[in-house]
């Protein structure tokens, strides 16, 4: 994974000139040539490491699994959003842990940190690296050093029982992996972010993500059975029955809870069969509110697309533009379905009749397939405008239905007059992907000249997006997570007693608190 930027810089392109220059006309900047300084450049503050510590660390994971070398400090000194990777590109990757480490299971993830906890030492969970709030922010929290701890290790299929059709997957074990194990018993879990490349089932749990599939497969706490988890006191193993009516839910405690109360090291995952059938149908519609309408139609209907989603005006335009398409006028949905045939063609036309019913026009199969093939594109081409001296950068809430469009308005509204200016335009875009009987999620991707001073230009229209968000009833996010971007709006969404509970659990699990310091939890 690169250190600068999105993925596997095999992948990574130039902008063709044709796009360069459409790039430039939109925004009303020239575009420019901004390579990321040269890795040897990048200077890192000294690791705090001293011999004893490395040495009692050692003793627990092994000597070969502790790394105090720069070059792999520098790529856990943040996770995968815009600033964060700013910042690398301009060679700053301060703070940056004293030492990565790499356990080789839940015991040795339990002794990490009782001595982390004894030696005053902050522990950053480390799963795929993607967060895009900085959840893996190497921040000290006025202990003596701060390590990462990286669970790439923990990568197993721990077991699998199709009867009941669950498996427990190693916290660390990445998508691709995961999908690839679970096809050996002929199932799938059909969890997909756009980050799932890289993302592990651990980070998905301690985040509460969303993946592309969610109308069909839930999202993934919704896949969670049982977790087990290593914290300073000891270790947490919640669920494993179908159901259970034993007191509060333990286990949705460590979902979302972002590292800060345990480190979840085997996560127990409701599986499905892997499916027969694939259908997929794009529609198109006069404007976004009728197209956010049809699914909403959808989702209180019970006929459950796999995959559901509508792209507003701006979307459908750029999208076409960049595959050098042309989209019809007004907006896109696109719809899949996943299943046994004859299953899949019965919801299907389930659907078609209730899209045809909201103000819809069927388009066919193939935006969708154009849409598979490029939807984990977005990651390499968000590099190729950084290299060009435009930012990209994405955020995301979620509303109940009735609220959904004053609040895309309000948004929308925020990020454009926070940008637009003397120093370039900005597109804004959004599309509605997760949807529930009760309302939807927003997803924003801006695109803007970054300017002479880009960290302060995205740091003003998060800011003011944000504010918009929190006086138009959304959340303060519906899957990145809170991380520390997000920290500033917490207290608000949760209220004064949410966060008291917050901090008297982390209290009891992390009293001295070395788990993850300065994310998610509000301060009194
Ligand atoms: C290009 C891109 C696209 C993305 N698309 C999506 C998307 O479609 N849907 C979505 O939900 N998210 C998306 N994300 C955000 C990100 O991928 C998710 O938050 C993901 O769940 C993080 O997984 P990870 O393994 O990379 O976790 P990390 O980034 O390593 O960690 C995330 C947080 O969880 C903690 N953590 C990690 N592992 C553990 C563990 N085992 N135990 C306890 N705490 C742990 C970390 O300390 C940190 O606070 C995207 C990110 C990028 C960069």
């Amino acid at each position: 994974m690169s250190w600068f930027a999105w993925g596997d810089p095999a992948r990574a392109r130039a902008l063709d000139p044709g796009l360069r220059d459409l790039v430039s006309q939109v925004l009303r900047a020239p575009l420019a040539d901004l390579p990321p300084v040269p890795e040897e450049r990048v200077e890192l503050a000294p690791s705090r490491l001293d011999e004893r510590l490395r040495g009692l660390l050692a003793g627990v994971v092994g000597p070969g699994h502790v790394d105090d070398g720069d070059a792999a400090r520098l790529r856990r000194s943040g996770g995968k959003s815009t600033p964060d990777l700013l910042l690398r590109r301009a060679g700053r990757a301060d703070p940056a842990p004293d030492a990565v480490l790499y356990p080789a299971d839940h015991d040795q993830v339990q002794r990490v940190l009782e001595v982390c906890s004894a030696e005053r030492v902050a522990v950053v969970p480390f799963g795929g690296g993607t967060s895009v709030v900085g959840g893996v922010a190497p921040l000290r929290g006025g202990l003596r050093a701060v390590v990462c701890l990286d669970l790439r290790r923990l990568d197993r299929l721990v077991s699998v029982d199709t009867a009941s059709m669950t498996a427990v997957l190693g916290a660390g074990v990445r998508t691709p992996r995961a999908e690839a194990l679970l096809a050996e018993h002929g199932c799938t879990l059909g969890h997909l972010p756009q980050s799932y490349e890289y993302a592990s089932v651990g980070g998905y749990a301690a985040t509460r993500s969303s993946g592309q599939a969610s109308s069909g497969y839930g999202r993934f706490e919704d896949m969670v059975v049982s977790l087990r988890a290593a914290t300073p006191r000891g270790t947490l193993d919640t669920g494993g029955p179908p159901a259970s009516a034993a007191g509060p839910d333990l286990g949705r405690l460590l979902l979302g809870s972002e590292g800060t109360l345990g480190v979840i090291t085997e996560v127990g995952l409701r599986i499905r069969r892997r499916p027969e059938h694939v259908l997929d149908e794009a529609w198109s519609f006069p404007d976004f509110a009728t197209g956010v309408d049809a699914l909403r139609v959808l989702a209180q209907s019970g006929i459950r697309p796999t995959m559901a989603r509508v792209l507003d005006e701006a979307e459908t335009f750029v999208g076409a533009a960049v595959g050098g398409r042309e989209a019809a006028p007004g907006c896109q949905a696109v719809l899949g379905f996943e299943g046994t045939g004859a299953e899949v063609d019965v919801r299907a036309a389930a659907a078609r009749e209730a899209m045809a019913g909201a103000g819809g026009t069927p388009l066919g199969p193939e935006p969708v397939a154009h849409w598979r093939d490029n939807r984990f594109s977005a990651p390499y081409l968000r590099d190729s405008l950084l290299s060009a001296g435009v930012l990209a950068e994405t955020l995301e809430t979620a509303a109940p239905w009735s609220g959904l469009l004053p609040l895309y308005a309000a948004v929308s509204g925020a990020l454009t007059g926070a940008l637009e200016g003397e120093e370039g335009g900005a597109v804004v875009m959004c599309h509605v992907s997760h949807t529930y009987p009760t309302g939807a999620s927003l997803y924003f991707t801006v695109v803007t000249a970054a300017g002479a001073a880009p960290l302060e230009r995205w740091g003003r229209a998060k800011r003011a997006a944000s504010e918009a968000i929190a006086a138009n009833g959304g959340t303060i996010t519906h899957h990145h997570a809170v991380g520390t971007d997000h920290l500033p709006w917490m207290a608000a969404e949760i209220g004064p007693l949410g966060g008291e509970v917050l901090r008297a659990v982390k209290a009891a699990l992390d009293p001295v608190g070395v788990l993850n310091p300065g994310k998610l939890i509000p301060a009194p």
